[in-house]
C-alpha cells in the first residue's frame, strides 16, 4: 500500500493533487522550485478547502488537519526520498519532464513508483529516461482535482501490471474512479475533449453563435457542466494550443488549431490565469 506520497510541482494541478491525497489522510510532501511557488500552491489549497468547509463537506478541523499533512520543500531529494509514489505535475514539456524523472530516479528508493500527470505527452518516452521504466505510469487527474471523480491511468509500453495495480488502489483510496488506457497521443480523455472543444472554437470563429450562446447550448442542450469555451479558459489556451498541435501531428488536420485560438495565445490571453481568454475575468 502506498503510504507516503510526494507531489512534484505545486501549480494548479499539483496543489489540487496534494490536497486530494491529504484529504484521504495520507502524508504528502510537496515540492516546487521556489518558496513563492509553494506559497501560491498552499493558498490554492486553502481556498479549495474553505469551499469544502462552506459546503459542509469538511469541518474546519478536518481542513486544518489536511493542511498539516502536507509538508513542503524546495530540496527535491529531501522531499522525494522515502516516498512510495511520486506524482509529477510540472509544466507540459517533454524535455523538462524527462529531466525531472531522471532526478526522481536517482533520489527515490528503487521500489518507488513514479507517476506523471501529463495531459498527453508520451508516458513511454518519460519512462525511458529512467532506469525503472516498469515503475513509470501516467496518472492523469482532472481540474479541479479535489472535485473531479476520474483518474485516467495510462499504461506506458513498459509499465508493469503491478505498477498499474498500485496506482489503481491508491486512486481508489483517494476516492477516485479509474479507467485504464493505452499510451497513445492524447490518451482517451484529452483526445475526446480536444475534438469537441476545437470544433466548438471553430464554430465560434465562423460566427455560428456567440461565445455565451455556444457555452449555454452545450451546458443546457448537451448537459455538460461547463461550455467548451469557458472550459478552454479554465484549462488554459496555451495548453489547448499545445495539445492541438501534438494531436494534429498524430492524427491530422481534424485537430488543427483555429486561428482565433492561436491569436489569443499570441496576445498573451491564456484564459482565467491571465484574466482574459474567450471571456474577461476580474478575480
Ligand atoms: C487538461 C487535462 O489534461 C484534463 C482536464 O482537466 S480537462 C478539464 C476537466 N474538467 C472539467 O471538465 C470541469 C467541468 N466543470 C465542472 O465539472 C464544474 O463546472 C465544476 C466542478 C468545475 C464547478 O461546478 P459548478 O457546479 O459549475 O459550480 P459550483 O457550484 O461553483 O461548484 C460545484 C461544487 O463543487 C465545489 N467546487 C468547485 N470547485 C472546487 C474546488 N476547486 N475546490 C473545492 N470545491 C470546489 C463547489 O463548492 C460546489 O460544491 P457544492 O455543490 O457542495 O456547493
Ligand atoms: N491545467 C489543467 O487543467 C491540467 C493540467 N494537467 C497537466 O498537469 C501538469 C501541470 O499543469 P498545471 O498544474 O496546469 O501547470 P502550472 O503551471 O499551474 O504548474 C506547474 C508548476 O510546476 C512548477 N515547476 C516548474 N518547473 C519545475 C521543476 N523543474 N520542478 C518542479 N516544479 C516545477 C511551477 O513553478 C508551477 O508551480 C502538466 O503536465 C499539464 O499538462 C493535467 C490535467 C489538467
Amino acid at each position: 500500500m502506498a503510504k507516503t506520497i510526494a507531489v512534484v510541482g505545486a501549480g494548479l494541478m499539483g496543489s489540487g493533487i496534494a490536497q486530494s491525497v491529504a484529504m484521504a489522510k495520507k502524508s504528502v510532501r510537496l515540492y516546487d522550485i521556489s518558496e513563492a511557488a509553494l506559497e501560491k500552491g498552499i493558498a490554492l489549497i486553502q481556498k479549495s478547502l474553505s469551499r469544502f468547509v462552506k459546503a459542509g463537506k469538511l469541518t474546519e478541523q478536518d481542513a486544518q488537519q489536511t493542511l498539516q499533512r502536507i509538508r513542503t520543500g524546495t530540496d527535491l531529494q529531501e522531499v522525494v526520498e522515502g516516498a512510495d509514489v511520486v506524482i509529477e505535475a510540472v509544466p507540459e514539456d517533454l524535455s523538462l519532464k524527462k529531466d525531472v524523472f531522471q532526478k526522481l530516479d536517482r533520489y527515490t528508493k528503487r521500489e518507488a513508483i513514479l507517476a506523471t500527470n501529463t495531459s498527453e505527452l508520451s508516458v513511454t518516452a518519460i519512462a525511458a529516461a529512467t532506469t525503472r521504466p516498469d515503475k513509470v505510469i501516467g496518472m492523469h487527474w482532472f481540474n479541479p482535482a479535489p472535485v473531479m471523480k476520474l483518474i485516467e491511468i495510462v499504461k506506458g509500453e513498459t509499465t508493469s501490471e503491478e505498477t498499474v495495480a498500485v496506482i489503481q488502489q491508491l486512486s481508489e483510496e483517494i476516492g477516485k474512479e479509474t479507467v485504464i488506457v493505452k499510451d497513445r497521443q492524447g490518451f482517451f480523455t484529452t483526445r475526446a475533449i480536444a475534438a469537441h472543444m476545437i470544433e466548438c472554437i471553430r464554430m465560434y470563429e465562423e460566427g455560428v453563435a456567440s461565445a455565451e450562446d455556444i457555452d449555454k447550448a452545450v451546458r443546457l442542450g448537451l448537459n455538460y457542466p461547463m461550455g467548451p469555451l469557458e472550459l478552454a479558459d479554465m484549462v488554459g489556451l496555451d495548453t489547448m494550443l499545445f495539445v492541438s498541435e501534438n494531436l494534429t501531428e498524430a492524427y491530422g488536420d481534424r485537430f488543427r488549431a483555429p486561428q482565433i485560438l492561436r491569436k489569443l495565445v499570441e496576445a498573451g490571453h491564456l484564459g482565467r490565469k491571465t484574466g482574459k481568454g474567450f471571456y474577461t475575468y476580474n478575480e
